[in-house]
């Protein structure tokens, strides 16, 4: 998995004391966005491929040192699941965008969904990863590592290190 990360974390709201976090995953059909939430959540990895309509998780972590909860919303990549995309970026406090490094066009999406925050948004200060993953398929590569780097940001390569990333902001 390679992730780039962009903008800075804002508050979230509070849960019994802690801190809550809604991150929204985004992301196009089959990339992969289930695989790398429950990897986070249970370090599993889902070796089949069962199309999420919506899907929510809640889990404890700590951030800056303080206790904290991320309510994760894992959401449906299919374009026939496109009418809550901007209920969910008015909702999100910070995104994962997902794409497959095996996949050119669901990189040219995941750009679409970045420019679709901002418009929704209004604004750039997003808490932000984008994720290349299933690059175990190098065989299969469409998208390079260089391709992203007009981003501008760093680049990391595991679950621990997107989440870890995502909680840095
Ligand atoms: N080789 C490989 N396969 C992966 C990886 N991540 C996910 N997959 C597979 O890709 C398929 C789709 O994964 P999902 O996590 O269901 O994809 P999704 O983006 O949630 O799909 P939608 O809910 O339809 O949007 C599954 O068969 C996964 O096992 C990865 O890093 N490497």
């Amino acid at each position: 998995m390679e992730v780039e990360s962009e903008a800075h974390c804002c508050p979230g709201s509070s849960s019994g004391g802690s801190r809550e976090y809604k991150v929204v995953m985004l992301g196009a059909g089959g990339v992969g966005k289930s695989a790398v939430t429950m990897q986070f959540i249970s370090h599993q990895f889902p070796d089949y491929h069962d199309p999420t309509i919506e899907d929510a998780y809640k889990t404890q972590v700590r951030i800056d040192n303080e206790p904290a909860y991320l309510d994760i919303l894992d959401t449906a990549g299919q374009a026939e699941f496109t009418a809550m995309r901007e209920q969910y970026m008015r909702g999100g406090e910070g995104f994962i965008i997902c794409y497959s490094v095996t996949d050119r066009q669901s990189f040219q999406e995941a750009a679409k969904f970045k420019e679709l925050i901002f418009q929704v948004r209004h604004t750039y200060e997003i808490p932000l990863v984008l994720v290349g993953n299933k690059i175990d398929l190098e065989q299969f590569r469409q998208v390079l590592s260089e391709k992203m780097s007009y981003h501008g940001v760093s680049l990391c390569d595991t679950p621990s290190e997107l989440w870890q990333s995502a909680k840095d902001g």
